[in-house]
């Protein structure tokens, strides 16, 4: 029976983070970039962090950050991986993981099927790699922004290992299982009311689509061959 790891991210109340623990959330993320409207300062994800306690992968989703805000937050926050956001180099990417001995993940962002080159060239560095949209024009966000890309282009990556991300919502989470097939399913805009906003009704209705994708999977996997 196969269900992705699910991580939902930008969470910024312990009434959310509960809703997600109790429908088998696996992994949740906390954003620390100030232009985003899920940003929490160092002391907010200390909180959250610890409400989470042993429950749940914890994440940090960081843009370019220098070394002193990752010292900070390995040291404060500490998170069980990094999710890095930016334009970070691959050698910049080792470093990181060096620095704070933390997981990484590197966010790659794809529009068509030569973005995935970086795919390659970021897994011998990153211990997870995550695969968003690229930004649409005029946002001031590198992810968060609720557009999905077309996940066919994902058909001829030789590996399931990544985490997809992007526009992902209750409506569309059971097509991404059935076509993209990813050990992991990110989301977070599509859990929302409205930016930075999440929606306690809306993250039941994501775990909702998943129980019923659970189901008809494995159905499908038990019917005798003919
Ligand atoms: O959520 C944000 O505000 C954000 C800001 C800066 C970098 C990444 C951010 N979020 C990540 O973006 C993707 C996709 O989100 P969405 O579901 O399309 O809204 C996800 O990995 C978030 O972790």
């Amino acid at each position: 029976m196969y269900r992705p790891h699910v991580k939902i991210c930008g969470l910024k109340e312990a009434r959310h983070v509960d809703a997600v623990l109790s429908r088998g959330g696996n992994e949740i993320g906390f954003v620390h970039f100030p232009p985003s409207p899920r940003h929490l300062e160092i002391a907010d994800m200390m909180r959250l962090r610890a409400h989470a306690g042993g429950r749940a992968l914890v994440t940090v989703v960081l843009v370019d950050p220098e070394d002193d805000v990752l010292t900070r937050i390995a040291e404060r926050v500490r998170p069980d991986v990094l999710q890095l956001h930016g334009q970070e180099s691959v050698a910049r990417v080792a470093e990181i993981a060096a620095l704070t001995g933390l997981s990484v993940m590197k966010a790659i962002s794809v529009s068509q099927a030569s973005d995935l080159d970086a795919f390659e060239r970021y897994e011998p560095v990153a211990h997870r790699i995550l695969i968003d949209a690229k930004r649409p024009k005029g946002s001031q966000l590198p992810g968060g922004n609720g557009v999905s890309f077309d996940w066919s282009l994902l058909d001829d990556l030789p590996t399931r290992d990544f985490t997809l991300s992007g526009g992902v919502t209750p409506a569309n989470v059971m097509e991404a299982v059935r076509r993209v097939r990813p050990f992991a399913l990110d989301l977070s805009s599509g859990v929302e009311r409205a930016p930075g906003v999440k929606d306690e009704g809306l993250i039941h209705q994501l775990f909702d689509a998943l129980d019923g994708a659970d189901r008809t999977i494995h159905h499908t996997s038990q019917r005798p061959s003919a």
